[in-house]
């Protein structure tokens, strides 16, 4: 309808004015630079660390992953386009203080390291391997560092245009947009029956980091462990556990060593605390305790919560699929012991 099409043309306009595509040089800069080994990168490990590494770093470590996966001789990917595409990737992320682009890498990297050291690599097709490692990188472009219910209490344009997963439907839209552009399609030498795939696989994965969603799926997911299946060979099973993978990788900032944890979850706080402000001085709305700066001292316990209800459920099964997943889980436990103890001495 009307209000529709104007909403799609307030983003596409804010798209255009904010947000542009890397140019031939952005992308020509890395091209011409060597790309150090994953070793030196430590990208194999559970406990990558993004926070020494310069911006230009992370663009050549993603160009290596993608390079160790195969996944750029392959599929035939011009290399100018594949650094281009991660040039416009990262320069579509906004400078918020965590759903930003470090967080899109860092998720990029768990992925990496559950296909790879997790030995999850074997059930999935490279199609699959591609679509799972972009979908990581694009899942939260042009994040605003505010979250759903937000958008829909200003009914901001995103909310005009998607009623459920809000900010999921615009990243995946945004995804897209950055693949139609000129210079920037990674699958451009695709067949069209695994180009459909890879886009209908990228959908489902964005989408999938909606934890509105993860609830329902996790049952089934658990269901599906806890009666034994390792192999995941039936496409809905596989839809399942890839939807899981996102989910896992997402949040896998929980099973960092405590030391990394800690300074993540204060950007975490630090930009829930500010659409908390927001909502105060501009909307003169209470925001949900999470989100109030005058009840910090209850974060320890909700970080305890948090590991309770959504992260430490995931992880469990994961360590029950694969045994070289199982220091996700330790680490998520690690970590709920130390926010513990800190919510012991609030
Ligand atoms: C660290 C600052 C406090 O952070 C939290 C507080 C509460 C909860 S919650 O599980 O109770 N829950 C989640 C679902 N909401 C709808 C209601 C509230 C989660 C986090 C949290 N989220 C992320 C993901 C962005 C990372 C992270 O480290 N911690
Ligand atoms: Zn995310």
């Amino acid at each position: 309808n009307a209000c529709q099409l104007m909403a799609k043309q307030s983003v596409a306009l804010e798209v255009l004015s904010y947000h542009a595509t890397a140019s031939k040089e952005e992308a020509e800069r890395i091209m011409v630079e060597r790309i150090p080994a994953s070793e030196d990168y430590k990208l194999y490990r559970y406990d990558f660390d993004d926070k020494l590494m310069s911006d230009d770093d992370t663009i050549k470590a993603t160009i290596r992953m993608f390079l160790d996966a195969n996944l750029i001789s392959q599929f035939k990917v011009p290399y100018e386009t594949m650094c281009r595409w991660v040039c416009t990737v990262k320069k579509n992320y906004r400078p918020v203080t965590y759903h930003n682009w470090r967080h899109a890498f860092n998720v990029c990297q768990t992925m990496f390291t559950m296909l790879y050291t997790g030995d999850l690599r074997p059930k999935f097709d490279a199609v699959e391997v591609f679509a799972l490692m972009a979908a990581c990188l694009c899942h939260d472009l042009d994040h605003r560092g505010t979250n759903n219910a937000f958008q829909v209490k200003v009914a901001s344009p995103l909310a005009m245009l998607y009623s459920t997963s809000v900010l999921e439907h615009h990243h995946f839209d945004h995804c897209i947009m950055i693949i139609n552009s000129e210079g920037n399609n990674i699958f451009q030498s695709f067949p069209p029956e695994e180009y459909r795939r890879a886009i209908k696989i990228l959908e489902h994965a964005i989408l999938s980091t909606d934890l509105a969603l993860y609830f329902k799926k996790r049952g089934d997911f658990k269901s599906l462990v806890e009666n034994g299946e390792r192999e995941f060979l039936e496409e809905n099973k596989k839809d399942l556990l890839k939807a899981m993978m996102m989910t896992a990788c997402d949040v896998a900032a929980i099973t960092k060593p405590w030391k990394i944890q800690k300074e993540i979850a204060q950007l975490v706080t630090a930009e829930f605390f500010e659409q908390g402000d927001i909502e105060k001085t501009q909307l003169g709305e209470k925001p949900i305790p999470m989100m109030d700066r005058e009840k910090k001292d209850e974060l320890p316990k909700m970080q305890v919560d948090f590991i309770d209800f959504i992260c430490a459920p995931v992880y469990e099964l994961f360590a029950k699929v694969s045994e070289s997943l199982k220091p996700l889980n330790d680490g998520c436990q690690e970590n709920r012991q130390h926010w513990k103890d800190m919510s012991n001495t609030m």
